[in-house]
């Protein structure tokens, strides 16, 4: 019988990003399992984020648009998430939110497709994907249409104008194949828009290796750039001629500071920009990136699949009654292992209650997720042991835990 705790110690002693654990400030209780949701605090932004206020703000005041480069940080950072993707550093952008950016390049997406209008996509795909689809009927710009995933390819018509999809599904962590699902739609005439909102930083992109069209992600996730950081959108260089977004904002200007009364477009995905950008999220961000930049994707990744594999593994021996919902295969899925348990909300509860944080995704499902810079081997089998005891003690029946409805 496999000694999962020695087990774990031993990946722990092996593991060449044990270090990095220092990198983040966590609390050495604590297992941080929703690194998917809310990436950890890495122990360089509050000095980074001071330093931007004090120095950067408080001094240079308007001159640090030049003086401190904040004018090239939507751009800087782009290049830098680009190796992350698969994307060339003039591909990427940082803006927005990703909600905003699913707006920019449905709408972009849609004004290069004459007499196409539908957006497909799947259910259950991340809420926020399929409302700004909504949003764009209730303009009449596009037209809303869902397959679900088995039946994708067959629903991939001549009048599909785009295909978007979350490359690794936040619920169950199943990771579509980009190449594949690109090439479909193309051969049906259509573009392809990913989400990579659970992808970067943590599983293999290969955004112009699989020929994408568009992809946005999340900067809060495994790029830790802190609650509500900004979003990266990318666009294929071949686009960058064609782009046209309708948030015509002056910072995606080509000369905002001619104050034209006309608009006229920066190019490439400078247009992506709209408002000015928020400087101090995004040299918190920076550092986030600066962090996985430097580990590399290939470490990341690799990690990321030993974390996976070993809780999926310990999981089904020592807790076989909670069926894992994510893909066997961890090249199938991403850095997250999602559970079925018909009272999920309160094993969540009761975990968390044991500084074992992982999140509840409604009706029925406990999401563990896996940021490989900074989850230790050692956490995984806690959050094994801990649902152990916790379903064997009949804890989560007895106590009294937040009421369902608040964030999760
Ligand atoms: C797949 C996916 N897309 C989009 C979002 C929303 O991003 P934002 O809050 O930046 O709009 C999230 C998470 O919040 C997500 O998981
Ligand atoms: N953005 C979030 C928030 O502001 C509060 C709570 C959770 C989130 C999330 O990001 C949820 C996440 N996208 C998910 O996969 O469920």
């Amino acid at each position: 019988m496999t000694d999962w705790q020695a087990e774990a110690a031993r990946l722990d002693a092996a593991d060449p990003l044990a270090a990095h654990r220092s990198d983040f400030i966590i609390d050495e209780d604590l297992a941080y399992l929703d690194g998917n949701s809310l990436g950890a605090l890495p122990s360089a932004t509050p000095d980074r984020v001071a330093e931007v206020v004090r120095d950067e703000w408080g001094e240079g005041l308007i001159s640090s648009w030049n003086t401190a480069n904040w004018i090239d940080l939507p751009q800087r950072i782009g290049a830098k998430i680009a190796p992350l993707v698969g994307a060339q550093p003039h591909e990427v952008v940082v803006a927005d939110s990703v909600s905003v950016n699913l707006f920019k390049l449905i709408s972009a997406a849609l004004a290069m497709q004459q007499g196409r209008k539908v957006v497909l996509s799947e259910p259950g795909n991340f809420p926020t994907d399929l409302y700004m689809i909504d949003g764009l009927e209730k303009q009449r710009l596009a037209e809303r249409r869902l397959a679900d995933r088995a039946d994708i390819e067959s629903a991939l018509n001549d009048d599909v104008a785009l295909l978007l999809l979350t490359h690794v599904h936040y619920k169950t962590g199943a990771m579509f194949d980009m190449a594949r699902l690109t090439k479909a739609a193309h051969d049906a005439g259509a573009l392809v828009l990913w989400d990579l909102s659970h992808s970067v930083g943590a599983v293999p992109v290969d955004l112009n290796g699989a020929g994408a069209d568009f992809a946005v992600g999340c900067g809060y996730k495994y790029l830790n750039g802190g609650p509500g950081a900004p979003a990266f959108a990318w666009v294929a260089e071949r686009h960058h001629a064609d782009l046209q977004q309708p948030l015509s904002g002056w910072m995606g200007h080509a000369k905002p500071f001619k104050f034209a009364d006309d608009y006229t477009p920066a190019p490439g995905v400078d247009q992506l920009l709209c408002g000015t950008p928020p400087i101090v999220s995004m040299s918190a961000l920076e550092v986030g990136v600066d962090l996985m930049a430097g580990i590399g994707i290939e470490a990341l990744v690799a990690k990321s699949r030993q974390l996976s594999e070993f809780t999926r593994a310990a999981t089904a021996a020592v807790v076989p009654e909670l069926p894992c919902i994510s893909p066997e295969d961890p090249e199938r899925r991403g850095s997250q292992l999602s559970f079925r348990h018909e009272h999920a909300y309160e094993l969540c509860q009761a975990l968390i209650a044991r500084r074992v944080v992982g999140d509840f995704r409604a009706p029925d499902v406990l999401r563990l997720g896996f940021a490989p810079a900074y989850v230790r081997f050692a956490d995984c089998w806690r959050a094994v042991s801990e649902l152990r005891d916790i379903l064997d003690s009949g804890e989560w029946r007895k106590a009294k835990y937040a009421e369902r409805g608040q964030v999760t």
